[in-house]
Formats: structure tokens, C-alpha cells, sequence
């Protein structure tokens, strides 16, 4: 299912929720919608699924203008934060909900609604858990059976809304690659919304980062990350050291600072270096080294430059051991934008 936003407004009283947001999203993709709090991401989702109607503008389900469909007439099945499991049912009544309350002849036998439930339950790695109730299951399992859920009636799309949210950090990271591998096996059109920069990167094919009711980009994690298209989008998606300085003639400076920043007008402006874009150079500024420590296979090096500025570094394990004492550095890139 291709779904396309068409310069969609939503205003909540008078606050814009929306701000002519355009995207266009392929059969069978699987799309982040990135950014912090009340930049629009769950407006938008909901504009999608139907519970939310633009003010100006078009949704386009396959071409088909469905801006003021209902969400069942979409055909959307959606997994919020928060388990919304029937307490009362059992898992395999839970998941095959959807289905059992169709009519007529598009409602499925029971035998095939069984089957579709085992087949589910094994897609989520939960067969053999049927009979339990939502109380007798973990965090991370019932979010697994809401996926269910939302996937028995064969939605066209499936819509997340901060799905792992409530989890903690190790389940989140699993359940992250069980959502990639369910889209992988499905094939689904799948819509996330996070605010949760890693796992927007590991999960999805593009990532559109909203900020203040627009999207400011849309990319792939590489794009985004490696070429950010605004001052907010770097600082936003990765780590990165800013400088506030200046720009003449195409070069930022910032004390000891200096950097290629062509096509940049002059005048104040920030530029953001990724830690681990600083490097040692005999060419470079000076630096003192405050403290090291290790993060996984790399080490973060803590900094201060001769003018005062804290700086952070992420080295290899080999690489930070010659980070000791006063050092050199330089940024092999950078990115500048006018303030
Ligand atoms: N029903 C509503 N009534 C009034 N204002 C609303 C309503 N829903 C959302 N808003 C406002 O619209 C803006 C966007 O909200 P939205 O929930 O889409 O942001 P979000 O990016 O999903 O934020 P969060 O990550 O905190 O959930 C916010 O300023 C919010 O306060």
C-alpha cells in the first residue's frame, strides 16, 4: 500500500499540530517518524489511521483519497504504547478479536480464525502461550501479541505508536529486531513513530524527523545521519559537539577552531563535529584530556580546548590509549549552518 500526505494542516485551536507536511510513503516500507515531544508524530500517525482529520489537505491510500474514511474503512491496524489487551480474553481470543467480530460472509471459520491465530503466534515467537491471559504474560510478550493482533485482519498498514515505550532497554532492543523481522516476513506498510534516535536508525528504512509540526528530512538512516539537512536534524539525530561561531569568506571559525564552510553566508553560525569525527592531528588545536571512559567497543574521550570549550571524542579502544595529556585534534568533517 502506497499512502501519500499531501500538505496536510491540523491546528488544535489555534496551535498548528500539522504544517503543510508532504510524504510520500512505498508499498512495503517501513518509515520512522522521529522527534521530540509535540513535534507532530502522533497527529500525523493518526491523520493516517483515520482517528485524526486534516484540517487542509489530502491522505491518499493507493492513489485513493480516503482524507475523511473512517480507520476501519482504512483497513489500519495500529499497536499503541500502551497494552490495550482485553484483560478477560486469553491471548488467542486477543488476537483473533478483529476477526470474530466480522459478519457474515467475510467473517472466517473457526477453523480457519485458529489457524490464523497459531500462525501468528509462532510469527512472534509466542506458540504455545494461547491460553494465558494479558496477567500472566511479560511487557515485551504482550506488546507481541498487540502486533498479533493488529496483524490478524491483514491491515493494509500497520501504524506503531511508540510501541516499545514502556519497556525496558534490553526487551525495547529485542523487540526492535522482532518488529523488523515480522515487517521483513509480512511485507506490510509499516509506520513507527519514536523519539528514540536509535531506534528509528536500526529499524527503519527511512526515518522522517518532524520538528515543530514539519518534517524537517527524510532520508534513510545514512542520509539523515551523514547528511543532515538542517541545524536541528544534527543536532537531533546522532551525537554531536556544536560551536557557535562565525563565517567569513567561507570558513567557520570558533576560538581555535577552523572549518571549510562554503556556501555558508557570512555571519554567525553553528557548526556540529560527530565525536568520532575528531581525530588526532599535529595540525590541529590543542586540547587537554579530562577523562576516558569505555562505551562498548569504542571509548569516549572528555575534553576541554585552551579556550574552555568541552568537546567529546569517540575513539577506537587503541586509538583513545595515544589520548592522554595535551593533544591535538581536528575535525575531519563537519557540518555548518547560519545561525
Ligand atoms: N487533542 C488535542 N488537543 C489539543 N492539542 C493537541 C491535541 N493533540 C495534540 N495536541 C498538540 O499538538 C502538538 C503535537 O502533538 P503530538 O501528540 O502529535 O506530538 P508528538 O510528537 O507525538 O509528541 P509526544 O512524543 O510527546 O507524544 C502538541 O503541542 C500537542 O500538545
Amino acid at each position: 500500500m502506497t499512502i501519500s500526505i499531501r500538505s496536510v494542516e491540523k491546528k488544535f485551536g489555534r496551535y498548528p499540530a500539522l504544517n503543510k507536511v508532504d510524504l510520500e510513503i512505498a508499498d512495503g516500507e517501513l518509515l520512522a517518524l522521529l522527534g521530540p515531544s509535540g513535534s507532530g508524530k502522533t497527529t500525523l500517525l493518526r491523520t493516517i489511521a483515520g482517528l485524526e482529520f486534516p484540517d487542509e489537505g489530502q491522505v491518499l491510500f493507493h492513489g485513493e483519497d480516503v482524507t475523511y474514511a473512517s480507520a476501519a474503512a482504512r483497513r489500519v491496524g495500529f499497536v499503541f504504547q500502551q497494552y490495550a489487551l482485553f484483560k478477560h480474553m486469553t491471548v488467542a481470543k486477543n488476537i483473533a478479536f478483529g476477526l470474530d467480530v466480522r459478519k457474515g460472509k467475510d467473517k472466517p471459520s473457526k477453523i480457519e480464525i485458529a489457524k490464523r491465530v497459531e500462525d501468528l503466534l509462532k510469527l512472534v515467537e509466542l506458540e504455545g502461550l494461547g491460553q494465558r491471559y494479558p496477567s500472566q504474560l511479560s511487557g515485551g510478550q504482550r506488546q507481541r501479541v498487540a502486533l498479533s493482533r493488529a496483524l490478524a485482519v491483514q491491515p493494509s498498514v500497520l501504524l506503531l505508536d511508540e510501541p516499545f515505550g514502556a519497556l525496558d532497554a534490553t526487551v525495547r532492543k529485542s523487540l526492535r529486531r522482532e518488529l523488523r523481522r515480522v515487517h521483513d516476513a509480512t511485507g506490510v506498510t509499516t509506520i513507527f513513530v519514536t523519539h528514540d534516535q536509535e531506534e528509528a536508525l536500526e529499524l527503519a528504512d527511512r526515518v522522517a524527523i518532524l520538528n515543530r509540526g514539519s518534517i524537517e528530512q527524510i532520508g534513510t538512516p545514512d542520509q539523515v545521519h551523514d547528511q543532515p539537512a538542517s541545524a536541528f536534524v544534527c543536532g537531533f539525530v546522532g551525537e554531536a559537539n556544536s560551536f557557535a561561531g562565525e563565517v567569513s569568506s567561507g570558513r567557520f571559525s570558533a576560538g581555535a577552531l577552523a572549518l571549510p564552510a562554503s556556501g555558508v553566508p557570512d555571519g554567525a553560525a553553528t557548526a556540529y563535529v560527530r565525536p568520532h569525527d575528531f581525530v588526532l592531528d599535529d595540525a590541529g588545536f590543542e586540547v587537554r584530556v579530562d577523562r576516558a571512559h569505555i562505551q562498548g567497543a569504542l571509548t569516549t574521550v572528555n575534553a576541554t580546548t585552551l579556550d574552555g570549550r568541552r568537546i567529546e571524542i569517540s575513539a577506537s579502544r587503541a586509538e583513545a590509549a595515544r589520548f592522554q595529556g595535551a593533544v591535538r585534534v581536528a575535525a575531519r568533517k563537519a557540518h555548518v549552518y547560519a545561525a
